[in-house]
């Protein structure tokens, strides 16, 4: 191969070359475009990128603050939740105590219910007593126009009697204070008398108290026509007036004959006749005098003075006057050192029972009456009409009569061991303090128990002014004793007031005619009709009649003449001690 051939052929080779590097540099510079191109849009691209990788900083940096936010929320949230949970806790609780609430509700409803109720009937209540308030007022408006009038009342209740309208017991002490005070200055006799109503209890049982007030009004009135303008009557009490009676005289034997006299007017003036509403009545008094006696004897002195001697007026029967003297004073003192004598006759048991026989007309025994005796070691046997009445008066009669009742029984008991005794029955006086206590009924039952004795051999006398008063409760109790079989017999009968009327509704078995009709039935025509009458009265009503004081036969074929069988009395025997009795007893039912 030539230079040349080599040349052309390396020039053609660099042609070639060079034309595929023209190619390849167009291509390269198309590439470079490209790349350009590429690069550019590299470059936007990486703009965008930059652009969007700052975007996406951004947004990681907002999402950081998110999730920061979040993370914070989420904090929130739990706390919230545990919030919640405390909530949901403290909720179950407050509706725990809603629902206790709701049954305190409950409750607390039905409370105010009945309250509201209690509320309506306060409130008509209220109204009520609002009226009555009205009533009241109206009342009271006119009470203090009362009042004025009342305070003179009152002034007259302190020292006047509201019955009687005279002084009373304050006024005439204040009185009496003046009088004995002027009395030492003139030296005049002055003196002063206790006035009392004679069995004015028995008017009061029998007729009422009504009737016993207006006896009461009009002896006052008496009392004061009896009397000069200055002298005083005053209403003590009950039935108690008191005289004062001053400046009689200056010599004391005139004064001694003006009192006498003014006491014998008074005396004659109390002992008219009484109208007393429908009734008709007689009444007189005991008086009891005393004159001032210069020797410092105070109000009460005298009073009491007075009142010793009016004692003194009713036992001796009443209807009259006593002055005072020291020997009433000691009579006085007896009648206490008595009375503590029979405390010590109780405590010491110093009573027993006297027996005395009741007798039929065909001579059969039918029992006894038992009566009381005392043995006092220094007086020895004392008999009840002494201690008796001062036994009522002090109350002791309580004991002694439930004494009595315990013997009696027990002395039945012992009748019944025999077949001779065994149908006996045996009375007991029953005085009407001792009827009038509250568990009489209880004490006589009980007794009757006890001793497991018949109660129908039991009887008990009674007293007609015991049953006249307050009937309905004696009867009932006298009921309350039949029914175990308890006998009342109505003693002393005659010698009180009595109408069939209400002896028909007295549960009673026997009548017993009063000695002092029997006593004289031989010669008195009176008598003799008043124990017809009874036997009469007794028929009708179909009870037994007996007599007592039965002294002579002459007494008992009157006595069974007029239809009455059964007797007591000395003609069969005088009230004897038990072993007496029991051989009594013995001869009787011999013979
Ligand atoms: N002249 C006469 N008298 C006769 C005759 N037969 C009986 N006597 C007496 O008359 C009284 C009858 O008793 P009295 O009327 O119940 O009257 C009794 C009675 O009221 C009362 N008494 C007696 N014992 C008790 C008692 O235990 N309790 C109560 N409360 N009073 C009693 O004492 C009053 C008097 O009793 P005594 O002195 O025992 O008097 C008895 C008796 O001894 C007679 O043929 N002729």
């Amino acid at each position: 191969m030539s230079k040349d051939a080599e040349y052309d052929s390396k020039i053609n080779d660099r042609k070639g070359y060079l034309s595929e590097l023209a190619i390849a540099n167009n291509k390269l510079a198309v590439a470079n475009s490209a790349l350009a191109i590429a690069n550019k849009k590299l470059t936007i691209a990486n703009k965008k990128l930059t652009i969007a990788n700052k975007k996406l900083t951004i947004a990681n940096k907002e999402l950081a603050i998110v999730n920061e936010e979040l993370a914070i929320a989420n904090k929130e949230l739990a706390f919230q939740n545990e919030e919640k949970d405390k909530r949901a806790a403290e909720l179950a609780i407050a509706n725990q105590e809603l629902t206790f609430q709701n049954k305190e509700k409950a409750k607390r409803a039905v409370e105010l219910a009945i309250a509201n109720k209690e509320l309506a009937f306060q409130s008509k209540e209220k109204a009520k007593r609002a009226a009555e308030l009205a009533i009241v007022n109206q009342d009271l408006t006119f009470q203090s126009k009362e009042k004025a009038k009342l305070a003179e009342e009152l002034n007259d209740l302190a020292f006047y009697d509201t019955l009687t309208g005279l002084p009373n017991r304050r006024l005439l002490i204040d009185r009496l204070h003046h009088a004995l005070a002027s009395n030492v200055r003139q030296g005049c006799e002055s003196a002063v008398m206790f006035i009392d109503l004679d069995h004015f209890k028995d008017i009061n049982d029998t007729l009422g108290h009504e009737v016993g007030d207006l006896l009461l009004i009009q002896t006052a009135q008496r009392l004061e026509s009896c009397l000069r303008k200055g002298d005083t009557v005053a209403r003590l009490g009950g039935d108690e007036f008191m005289l004062i009676l001053e400046n009689l005289d200056e010599n004391p034997i005139e004064a001694a004959t003006k009192a006498k006299a003014i006491a014998d007017k008074i005396l004659a003036e109390l002992n008219k006749p009484y109208q007393l509403d429908m009734h008709k009545c007689h009444s007189t008094v005991s008086i009891g005098a005393v004159f001032f006696d210069h020797q410092g004897n105070t109000a009460e002195d005298l009073i009491k003075q007075a009142d010793i001697a009016m004692y003194q007026a009713k036992q001796a029967g009443g209807n009259l006057i006593r002055f005072f003297n020291p020997k009433m004073q000691e009579s006085i003192n007896a009648r206490i050192t008595l009375e503590n004598e029979l405390r010590i006759a109780i405590e010491k048991s110093q009573f027993h029972l006297y027996y005395q026989i009741q007798m039929d007309s065909d001579n059969r025994v039918l029992g006894a009456e038992a009566l009381i005796r005392w043995t006092n070691p220094e007086h020895g046997l004392v008999l009840p009409a002494t201690f008796i009445p001062i036994a009522e008066e002090t109350g002791l009669i309580l004991s002694i009569g439930k004494w009595v009742i315990e013997t009696a029984c027990a002395q039945i008991k012992v009748w019944q061991k025999k077949s001779q005794t065994r149908d006996l029955t045996l009375a007991v006086n029953v005085s009407a303090k001792q009827f009038r206590q509250k568990d009489f009924v209880d004490q006589v039952q009980s007794a009757v128990q006890r001793h497991a004795i018949p109660g129908n051999l039991l009887k008990l006398e009674l007293t007609e002014s015991l049953l006249q008063y307050d009937t309905e409760v004696t009867i009932a109790m006298m009921k309350a004793l039949n029914k175990i079989g308890v006998q009342f017999s109505l003693d002393d009968f005659g010698t009180g007031y009595s109408s069939l009327q209400y002896l028909k509704r007295l549960p009673l078995d026997q009548f017993k005619i009063d000695q002092s009709f029997v006593r004289d039935i031989a010669t008195d025509n009176n008598d003799k009709a008043i124990v017809k009458a009874i036997i009469a009265m007794a028929q009708i009503l179909d009870i037994d009649v007996i007599a007592e004081g039965v002294e002579t036969e002459e007494q008992q074929q009157l006595l069974l003449g007029k239809g009455c069988t059964l007797y007591q009395g000395y003609l069969f025997s005088k009230p004897i001690p038990i072993d007496q009795f029991d051989a009594l007893i013995g001869r009787f039912t011999d013979s």
